[in-house]
């Protein structure tokens, strides 16, 4: 068959925009759910088209998923250009072979469950610490700003071992690089992409004299190697090839601060929300926190084995991952020609991944409209690639464990010291690309016990 009959069904459109304008309008508005689905109704699961710039193939389904997730070999992880300029070219979406397997081992160590443990402490210090001071005297609160500088002020810590004086300076600049992570990448004065780039570049100036306090700290014995992720990498021997080049550290410090905080931002937000209009839930959650509370001092710290006994509120988290997955989906640029289902995908497209169609897939997920946290209960009888917030393969989020502890942590001390009620019933909320309610979500507090 000519090549160009095997390409799948759909419409590029206009050249270079395409259906991106369509696409990003959608998501502006909360309806992208409804605007890949009535692509796929018309085109049915594999499709063509045009987004930010490229041509595309739009795959959805288990099958789909496995393909795009494992096809390392034809298929390399694409993020939008700007993102890639600003948090700098070494940081691990841009690597692949062997460079992303040495990165992902060095950080993913300190993100294991062994390492974690002996983190639990420091993350419920950080917790009660933002709690006390941004949540106990004040009346109303906006969740999604409070919950980032929460996640943020949460990794700076742990990962990073930057004490609270010196993450101030990181905080504002932190704000301003990501305005631009999404933007046409115009490096003119008074764009957001070059007000993102000269973030980026005071935050690495910031990291820069972290990373040379650290190395000497190292080199003179007054820090072991697995106090925080930068010593850690630091530390790492060049004798059996694993050591991170400078760039490469500063790189990836970059890019775990946006990896790692606005995600469990936007969980913990939703989760907030979803507490406030569903009694049954928030009692089920209270009960769970509460017996755990009952066997502690006030003042007494979690430990990992209380976390271990937070099962309900997990699930919790997981069902609204499953309803909001907070990433949309995301791109892989196609290296070699390949083929799915029966169609061609040629070299040099993109393909796209959506989270939503599978998660919303009542042939998956029975009722899927139906909040229903009972079906994580038995987390084997969900099928591969059908639960896919944290992508799956090869490049699955080694961030999940982290992102579970500071979620329970978080709840914990959020439902057993303050209740909330929404100030605005509106339930909507737009993706600016990810889910954000209307207004920051605020809330009205109230105080139960002390922090
Ligand atoms: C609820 C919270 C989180 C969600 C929903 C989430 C989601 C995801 C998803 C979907 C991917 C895969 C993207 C793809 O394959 O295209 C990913 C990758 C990644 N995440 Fe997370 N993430 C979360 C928290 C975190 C945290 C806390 C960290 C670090 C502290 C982190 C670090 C990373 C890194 C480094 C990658 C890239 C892995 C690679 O390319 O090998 N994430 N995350």
């Amino acid at each position: 068959r000519n090549p160009s009959n095997r390409l799948p069904p759909g419409s590029l459109g206009i050249p270079i925009i395409g259906q991106s304008l369509g696409l990003l309008w959608a998501m502006r508005t909360n309806t992208g759910e409804q605007w890949i689905n009535n692509k796929i109704k018309k085109f049915g699961p594999i499709s063509k088209l045009t987004l930010f710039g490229n041509p595309t193939v739009f795959l959805t389904g288990p099958v789909a998923n496995k393909f795009i997730f494992s096809s390392t070999d034809s298929l390399a992880l694409q993020q939008p250009q700007s993102m890639c300029r600003i948090i700098g070219r070494r940081n691990i979406l841009e690597l692949i072979g062997k460079d992303h397997k040495r990165v992902r081992g060095a950080i993913s160590y300190f993100l294991k469950p062994e390492a974690l443990r002996k983190y639990v402490f420091k993350i419920d210090q950080e917790i009660r610490h933002h709690l006390r001071t941004n949540w106990s005297d004040h009346n109303q609160v906006k969740i999604l700003p409070s919950m980032k500088s929460l996640t943020f002020n949460v990794i700076c810590s742990t990962i990073f071992g930057i004490e609270r004086g010196a993450r101030e300076i990181l905080v504002q600049d932190f704000a301003k690089m990501m305005t631009g992570m999404w933007s046409v990448p115009v490096n003119l004065p008074f764009t957001n992409f070059n007000q993102s780039l000269k973030a980026s570049s005071r935050i690495r100036k910031e990291l820069t004299k972290v990373i040379e306090e650290k190395r000497r700290a190292l080199k003179l014995g007054e820090r072991s190697s697995d106090e925080d992720l930068i010593t850690y990498l630091l530390s790492l021997g060049s004798d059996n090839g694993e050591t991170l080049t400078e760039e490469e550290i500063l790189d990836n410090a970059v890019l775990l601060m946006v990896a790692g905080h606005d995600t469990t931002a936007i969980v913990l937000t939703f989760l907030v929300r979803h507490l406030a209009n569903d009694p049954i839930t928030y009692a089920k959650i209270l009960n769970e926190h509460e017996e755990i509370a009952k066997i502690k001092a006030p003042e007494e710290a979690l430990t990992w084995d209380d976390l271990l006994k937070m099962k309900f509120t997990w699930r919790v988290a997981q069902e609204i991952m499953r309803t909001i997955p907070p990433v949309f989906g995301g791109f892989r640029r196609v290296i070699k020609d390949v083929e799915f289902g029966g169609y061609l995908i040629p070299k040099g497209w993109q393909v796209f991944w959506n989270a939503s169609v599978t998660h919303m897939d009542e042939s998956i997920f029975k009722e899927p409209e139906k909040f229903d946290p009972s079906r994580f209960e038995k987390q084997s009888e969900i099928p591969p690639y059908c639960f896919i917030a944290f992508g799956a393969g090869p490049r699955i989020c080694p961030g999940y464990e982290f992102a579970k502890a500071e979620t329970l942590v978080a709840v914990h001390y959020m439902v057993t010291r303050f209740k909330w009620s929404l100030c605005c019933k509106d339930n909507t909320f737009v993706r600016d690309p990810n889910p954000s309610p209307k207004q920051g979500l605020p809330v009205s507090i109230e105080v139960k016990a002390s922090l």
